[in-house]
């Protein structure tokens, strides 16, 4: 708790955000694990490293789930997600601009639509740095899944193409302020997609070649150069390999070691600059007792980690 931080005032203040929501996804369960992160001790794991933390139960979106949701093109439930993430921007900025850091528990990762999103409304010049085996950068039109968690980052890019049930979505993110980490099955039109916008992507492939601390090193330099800017750190765990958490709805293999996931948000804590956290895609439905108990608790650890708790 010694760092200082550049964009939150002191004493350090964060905000649970709890989202169960699965809608951009078709496996039951990844609602269930926001419930197990905070049963698991969240909120106290925070307090005892120093930050007073607000926690006011996990969101209820009941109400703005439509019954009805057909699909719009290829997308799965899409009114139902954009009017949580939607609702959860409005939550994220709220308390983003009353200093607090958000912690945004999901759900699957569509929700990062809305955490940006709520990020970038108060902080515009923010950084993304994205963990995942994936690039979720898919358009309504590339994506073969019509899976809505493929795709945020097409629209906080503004590249999704006209989708009227989107269209509180702004253009908030800039294609060079979003660096990814971890990547391993991007899809051949994501690929294109990539390359066509010049984002900068440190695959495993670089994480082999140049070691986690000198590819944290090269993605703060690709978006954050001067270290001056707000990081929002968007943390999906199957960036980590399954054999770390194997509770997750897309599990890729050839991942991130527990080290590599903790050493991201350890060195990003370090910076002083990270303004929002969301950690994603953990799914207590899947896998084993003994599995879910250890996602559970990496997630966990991912998330002190990026608050600053230290090995010494
Ligand atoms: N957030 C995730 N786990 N995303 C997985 C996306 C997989 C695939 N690229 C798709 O578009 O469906
Ligand atoms: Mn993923
Ligand atoms: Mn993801």
């Amino acid at each position: 708790m010694s760092t200082l931080h550049k964009f939150l005032p002191d004493p350090k203040s964060a905000a649970i955000v709890g989202c169960p929501f699965s809608g951009g996804q078709a496996k039951i369960g990844v609602d269930h694990g926001p419930i197990h992160l905070v049963k698991a001790g969240l909120e106290q794991q925070l307090k005892d490293l120093g930050w007073q933390v607000q926690f006011d139960g996990h969101h209820q979106f009941e109400e703005i789930i439509e019954e009805s949701d057909p699909p719009i093109g290829n997308m799965k439930n899409p009114r139902s997600v954009s009017r949580v993430c939607e609702s959860v921007a409005g939550v994220v900025s709220g308390h983003a601009r009353r200093g607090q850091l958000p912690v945004v528990l999901g759900g699957d990762h569509s929700l990062a639509m809305g955490t940006v999103g709520g990020t970038l409304e108060v902080y515009p010049n923010a950084c993304v740095i994205w963990i995942d085996a994936h690039a979720d950068i898919n358009t309504p039109k590339t994506s073969d899944s019509g899976n809505i968690h493929g795709m945020p980052l097409a629209f906080l890019l503004g590249i999704a193409g006209n989708v009227p049930e989107f269209a509180w979505i702004k253009p908030v993110l800039r294609a060079n302020r979003l660096v990814y980490i971890g990547l391993r099955d991007v899809d051949s039109a994501e690929k294109r997609i990539l390359k066509e916008n010049g984002i900068k992507a440190f695959s495993m492939h670089e994480v082999d070649r140049h070691g986690i601390g000198k590819v944290v090193e090269l993605a703060l330099d690709a978006v954050n150069p001067n270290r001056d800017l707000p990081i929002h750190l968007s943390f999906d765990v199957d960036a980590l390999d399954p054999s770390v958490a194997p509770s997750t709805g897309t599990p890729v293999r050839g991942g991130l070691t527990f080290r590599e996931g903790h050493y991201i948000c350890e060195a990003i804590h370090e910076t002083g600059l990270l303004v929002a956290f969301d950690l994603m895609e953990v799914n207590p439905r899947l896998a084993d007792a003994e599995s879910v108990r250890q996602t559970v608790a990496v997630g966990c650890s991912l998330v002190r980690a990026a608050l600053g708790e230290t090995l010494l």
